[in-house]
């Protein structure tokens, strides 16, 4: 099953980038929202060209092909026990963290205090949007520049789409705005407070999730806080129409996130992928879990002892499938490095420092692979960094 390695599941054939950490990629024309127009199943029962993957390109794992190799299922019960309180289940708590992130990079969580009845307003609402008219949706289309909106994994000139549609929030009034535009004469204010709620509330799960992954690493926690502390993070709807030839098309390319730790929240449908020691394996929903992905920057600050997985999400035939991304985003304007205590003779610091700043430029262009154009030149086999060049964008 050739899509199933990782390794050869290059888009557009291999680039050699020179040791520069710059210009990776910034001469790619990225489409515009008229390209929106068309959903997979618009054409009836054969899918429309543009979401056509080249066959070695197709995903042969199907959405609901799961086995018993699964991610850790983890319960969060005692995530804000302190020590003192009930130290037993928060160190097991800690400890099952720590496997997971060691062996996985992944996990899903339960037990958390997200509500099903919070979960299932979301829902509503996403569902809401993604139905209105395209023109509708076109109102709160993402402009060139901004973070906020309605648009879809961007794409490379000439190359296919992926078969989604997106609408991203940022903390920057935009939510109010594209909400009036939206919804003026119904449910802003219902649309707003379920967000708003929605937001608090993973905001703070992952203030604390990210507390226990580092406690894990059993060094002093103090080099890390800077880089979360009053940080906000991004909310992202993911919308996947059910497509008539699934196996031609993919939800979202494959990729790693930028940030420090993502939350997903799904609906039953399945899609979710993850790649496990090169080879891809279906993540099965479970009503009110929580999937849990570390990110670049984490793997960054650990010298890459956790990495950041690589993940997809595939179509299906029959149903449309939502997902709610949450992006615990590092401050700011500070250089990224890992903890002193993670380098080592044995461990050499593997990165370049960087800042978020920067990072999430390059991310655009780039979305697999990111952080080899930040390795170090004396950790580099060969001074030449292999990537794989990919369409979609987180
Ligand atoms: O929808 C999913 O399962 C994955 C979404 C995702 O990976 C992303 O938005 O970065
Ligand atoms: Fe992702």
């Amino acid at each position: 099953m050739p899509d199933r390695s990782l390794a050869s599941h290059s888009d557009v054939g291999v680039q050699r980038l020179p040791k520069s950490l710059h210009g990776s990629g910034a001469a790619l024309k990225l489409t515009g929202p008229w390209s929106l127009v068309n959903n997979c199943s618009s054409k009836g029962s054969t899918v429309s060209e543009k979401f056509v993957l080249p066959e070695h390109q197709r995903p042969t794992l199907k959405h609901d092909e799961y086995t018993d190799l699964e991610i850790p299922v983890i319960d969060v019960a005692a995530i804000n026990n302190s020590l003192e309180g009930d130290a037993t289940a928060k160190e097991a708590l800690v400890a099952q963290v720590r496997e997971a992130c060691l062996n996985w990079g992944c996990f899903q969580i339960v037990n958390h205090d997200i509500s099903e009845e919070l979960l299932s307003r979301i829902q509503y609402h996403v569902n809401r949007f993604f139905n209105l008219p395209f023109a509708e949706k076109m109102k709160v289309v993402k402009q060139d520049g901004s973070v906020a909106g309605y648009g879809h994994a961007t794409v490379k000139n000439g190359d296919v789409r992926p078969s989604s549609e997106r609408f991203f929030f940022a903390n920057d009034g935009s939510v109010a705005e594209n909400a009036q535009k939206l919804w003026s004469n119904w449910d802003e204010n219902d649309f707003i407070g379920s967000y708003s709620e929605y937001y608090e509330k993973v905001h703070q799960l992952s203030g604390s999730l990210i507390r226990i992954i580092v406690q894990g690493l059993e060094v002093d926690p103090v080099h890390f806080e800077k880089y979360w502390k009053n940080t906000s993070g991004l909310l992202l709807w993911n919308f996947y129409p059910a497509c008539p030839e699934p196996q031609k098309a993919i939800g979202i390319n494959a990729h790693t996130d930028f940030n420090l730790l993502t939350v997903l929240h799904e609906n039953n449908v399945g899609g979710l992928q993850i790649e496990k020691d090169g080879e891809w394996v279906a993540v099965r929903p479970r009503p009110g879990a929580l999937a849990v992905n570390i990110g670049d920057t984490l793997q960054v600050l650990t010298n890459a002892k956790y990495r950041s997985v690589p993940h997809r999400a595939v179509v299906n035939e029959t149903q449309t499938r939502i997902s709610v991304a949450y992006f615990h985003v590092p401050v700011q304007g500070i250089d990224i490095v890992p903890h002193p205590e993670l380098v080592d003779e044995h461990n050499p610091n593997k990165y370049e420092p960087f800042t978020i700043d920067t990072y999430t430029k390059i991310k655009q262009a780039q979305t697999l692979n990111t952080l080899e154009l930040f390795l170090r030149t004396d950790t580099r086999d060969n001074g030449v960094v292999t990537i794989e060049a990919q369409s979609h964008t987180t």
